[in-house]
């Protein structure tokens, strides 16, 4: 569905003023390759500033590449604009697509004739994204009044009102609470899994990857870190699982053959282990009586911070 190949993009910038200016460029996509098939969804991760916006914006067609080569869905979306918009959606979180003052349903009705949907796909579509993304109660209201959950609902029916193959998802759970960051993802799940419809996802929060993505592109200062599984990222990378031991009483010997300690408190000890938590329970439960055991999980999100601040991987040398 998706190929990119050595993508590069760089801008011209201007520090100073316009005529003494100094010129200089910034690379904000360096040597970037990958593919995505047809039905994945993909997540797009980095910190800011390290270049998704450029890449999704070659992508959808609004910037020309520096070099490389891509490729959507047979198309050059950038030469082939036209019919490559009539294929995608895309949902900004942070901007709207919707008529501002114009009630909701007007905003959809404007977008039917835009993309020239068909009346009788576009009746079919509406209420199937009605009833799934609860719009009934807010059809009449203008975008400028509806809360922020809301307009997210409204803009993801919007962008898949003709029936794209391809959908481009720009954060869109950010600044929602929790039950509208659910309800979000459901839709997307649905969508594709009854659609097919491939998404590339780009998000700061990671429980969205981890609910609707199996695999994870990470991308920083231009260039591509990671391209595989978020389970495999935690195994490569997550460390090990923990286990948070409560003994009736201090332990003598808080050490277990077999388990390396990691911290002993009281009659508190933690232990890392890999892998399933069976063995390491009985390890402990049969070393001296025990009151507690709860397991802790590796942290996703310090595991990505980690590789953002450099210290996990490294791009490949040009
Ligand atoms: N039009 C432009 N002119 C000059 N520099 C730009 C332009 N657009 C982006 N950049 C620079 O390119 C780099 C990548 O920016 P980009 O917006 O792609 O990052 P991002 O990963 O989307 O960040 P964020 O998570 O903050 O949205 C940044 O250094 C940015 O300042």
């Amino acid at each position: 569905m998706i190929t990119v190949e050595h993508l590069h993009k760089s801008f011209v910038t201007r520090t100073g003023g316009l005529l003494r200016g100094t010129r200089g460029t910034v690379d904000a996509v360096r040597d970037v390759s990958f593919t995505v098939a047809r039905g994945e969804v993909v997540g797009y991760l980095g910190p800011n500033g390290a270049g998704k916006s450029t890449t999704i914006k070659v992508l959808t067609g609004l910037l020309v590449p520096t070099a490389g080569r891509v490729e959507v869905g047979g198309l050059v979306p950038w030469r082939d604009r036209r019919r490559h918009v009539a294929r995608l959606g895309a949902v900004f979180g942070q901007r709207t697509t919707l008529w501002w003052d114009l009630p909701l349903r007007d905003s959809l009705d404007l977008l039917r004739d835009v993309y020239r949907v068909p009346a009788e796909r576009f009746r079919r579509n509406l209420a199937a994204f009605t009833e799934m993304l609860e719009l009934g109660p807010f059809l009449g209201t203008p975008a400028r009044s509806l809360s922020l959950g809301q307009r997210m609902r409204a803009d993801l029916a919007a962008a898949l009102l003709h029936d794209p193959e391809l959908l481009f998802l720009d954060e869109p759970t950010v600044g929602l609470d929790v039950v509208a960051k659910e309800r979000i993802r459901t839709f997307v799940q649905h969508i594709n899994a009854e659609r097919g419809v491939t998404v590339l996802l780009t998000t700061h929060d990671l429980t969205d990857i981890e609910r609707l993505a199996r695999r994870v592109l990470i991308i920083d200062h231009g260039s591509l870190l990671y391209d595989g599984g978020l389970p495999d990222l935690q195994t490569r990378f997550g460390g090990a699982r923990e286990l948070v031991v409560e003994f009736e009483a201090p332990p003598a010997e808080p050490a277990v053959e077999g388990l390396r300690m990691l911290s002993v408190e009281g009659p508190r000890a933690t232990y890392a282990f890999e892998g399933a938590a069976a063995r390491p329970i009985a390890l402990v439960t049969a070393h001296a009586p025990v009151r507690d055991v709860t397991v802790r999980e590796p942290d996703i999100e310090a595991t990505i911070r980690r590789i953002y601040e450099g210290g996990l991987l490294r791009a490949p040398e040009p």
